[in-house]
């Protein structure tokens, strides 16, 4: 159960302290992640190249590693970001964009593994695979629905020690014990490219500034569900409906973010 509570909580702590979320993501997404999160009242900052990465790191509040548009030199950038916020305490967020279609993107995957996210954020084919991989899943299914890989989800946390935060028309957030559904939002939304990546982006924003990952976690998903669902009221399509989110987010209220944890 996420508390209304919490969700207005963590709302209200993205406004007041403005955390610096590090964004490693892709070519697709920098526009409207960056643009999302000032929205939300975060600051962001898309810092890749590992001549800087690992240093810029250590001052982020949360650090995003995505692999959508991948290459050897971003994959440089995001290990020493991901190792630099192990090292610290940093809580850093996976989104492995098509971690199933290609050796690279899963041998990718594995490497950055290896530095404990604190949150896998991807939707349910994703996650499957990464289950699939890591042996707490049943075989790869490209348009896999959330509730259909909600136990490999589970296991997938267990196994790792981290939150799974696995979106769709459902999403599911989930440690391997404690398990948060969060409906809403709009079915147009995935017509809004790189609305995924940006949610990854918000999970970091919203792990700065509230220890406990799951919560923080579902918080983001349920501020941007509600966010998308008040866009949806006026939108025509998806290009209403991509400017009217922002518009959503930066005037949604604590109460209108909580409101959707308390369905
Ligand atoms: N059918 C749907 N109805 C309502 N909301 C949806 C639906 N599918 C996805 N969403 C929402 O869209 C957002 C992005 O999730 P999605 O699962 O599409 O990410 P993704 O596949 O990683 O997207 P991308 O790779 O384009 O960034 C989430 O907030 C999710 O709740
Ligand atoms: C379309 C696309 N291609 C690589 S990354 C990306 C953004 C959605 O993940
Ligand atoms: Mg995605």
């Amino acid at each position: 159960m996420l508390e209304p509570s919490t969700v207005a909580h963590v709302h209200t702590r993205l406004r007041e302290t403005s955390p610096l979320v590090q964004v490693i993501t892709n070519y697709v997404s920098m526009d409207i992640a960056a643009n999302l999160l000032n929205a939300a009242g975060a600051s962001p900052a898309m810092v890749h190249d590992a001549h800087e990465s690992g240093e810029f790191a250590r001052i982020a509040g949360a650090v995003v590693a995505n692999i959508g548009t991948l290459s050897d030199p971003w994959v440089d950038g995001m290990l020493a970001a991901v190792a630099q916020a192990e090292a610290d305490g940093t809580p850093w967020i996976l989104d492995p964009v098509a971690v199933g279609a290609t050796t690279f993107r899963r041998d990718t995957v594995d490497r950055l593994l290896e530095h404990n996210p604190a949150v896998i954020r991807g939707n349910a084919s994703e996650i499957l695979a990464i289950a699939t991989s890591a042996g707490a899943g049943r075989g790869v299914d490209a348009d896999a629905a959330v509730e259909d890989v909600r136990s490999d989800a589970e296991a997938l946390a267990s196994k790792l020690g981290t939150v799974v935060a696995m979106t769709g028309a459902t999403d599911l957030v989930t440690d391997g014990t404690r398990s948060v559904t969060i409906t809403g939002g709009d079915p147009r939304a995935p017509m809004i490219t790189a609305l995924g990546c940006s949610a990854s982006a918000l999970v970091a924003a919203c792990c700065a500034v509230h220890d406990d990952a799951l919560e923080a976690s579902a918080s983001a998903l349920a501020i941007l569900s509600a966010a998308v669902e008040k866009a949806g009221e006026k939108a025509e399509g998806p290009g209403s409906l991509r400017w009217r989110l922002l518009d959503a987010l930066s005037t949604l209220s604590a109460d209108e973010a909580a409101a959707v944890a308390a369905r």
